[in-house]
């Protein structure tokens, strides 16, 4: 049995762009010419969300957030909740990035929350895991994003399980322009795969998509696409101007054509 998967590429904006820049990227986006093998979004700062998924409609490309709060609303100063995401055509969430499980709090416990809560509602989580520079050099990799995949995924069923996007990024990778190897992304994310399946089994895991992240750029993703268990990318610096952006749409649109 043939696996096809849909790439996607997703770009994390992190706290980059006021409202009018994010505008100013969509309109530079050929957006009548993007591939339609390629599941194209952009999680963008909260702000910038309504304007960016009123000009996205119609068009190939999702709107996401970077963080959510579990509850649908509350005493909670400064948290954002899912409908309020949703009310403004937010389609995907970014859920325990490194990020914000190293300066915010974010802990295993509170990535399953969230996650729990978006699949819920049918919104898409993207849910990070990655080991740090010191957990690999203490070769804990696979003991950690096996711990942190099982704890975000616990107590999902096998349809909300299908429907998440796994990000596989090590930390040390992020913004150091020290890219993970294909090979050791790999065989990282193959054993991510194990381990859906491990709780689950391999119809649902062979479903699920998971992307590498860490300084992916142009020149880098089609190395990470060669992997057959890589299904696209989650991309920060390389996503935050329109031409590599569509540079990188473009090549996991190859991958999609058995290139
Ligand atoms: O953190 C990342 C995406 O979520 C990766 O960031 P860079 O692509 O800038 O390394």
């Amino acid at each position: 049995m043939t696996i096809t998967r849909t790439p996607v590429i997703a770009g994390n904006w992190k706290m980059y762009k006021t409202v009018e820049e994010a505008k100013e990227f969509l309109r530079a986006l050929p957006l009548s010419t993007l591939p339609d093998d390629v599941e194209v979004v952009i999680c963008a700062p909260y702000l910038c969300l309504p304007s960016l998924a009123e000009q996205a409609q119609g068009s190939k490309v999702g709107i996401g957030a970077q963080n959510v709060h579990w509850e649908t609303e509350g005493a909670y100063t400064g948290e954002i909740s899912i409908p309020m995401l949703k009310a403004v055509g937010v389609q995907y969430v970014i859920i325990g990035h490194s990020e914000r499980r190293a300066y915010f709090g974010e802990t295993d416990e509170t990535v399953n929350k969230k996650v729990k809560a978006a699949v819920k509602t049918g919104l898409i989580p993207i849910i990070c895991v990655g080991e740090t520079l010191e957990e690999r050099e203490n070769e804990q990799t696979k003991a950690v994003v096996e711990r942190q995949v099982r704890a975000a995924i616990d107590g999902l069923s096998s349809d909300q399980v299908k429907k998440a996007i796994i990000a596989y990024e090590p930390v040390w990778a992020i913004g150091t322009g020290k890219a993970s190897t294909a090979e050791d992304a790999g065989e990282v994310i193959s054993f991510i795969r194990k381990t859906v399946a491990a709780g689950y089994d391999w119809q649902i895991a062979n479903e699920v998509r998971i992307q590498y992240g860490g300084s992916v750029k142009p020149e880098n993703i089609a190395s990470f696409l060669e992997q057959t268990d890589i299904d696209g990318a989650l991309v920060g610096g390389a996503s935050l101007k329109p031409d590599s952006f569509m540079a990188l749409v473009l090549a996991a649109s190859r991958k999609g054509d058995g290139a």
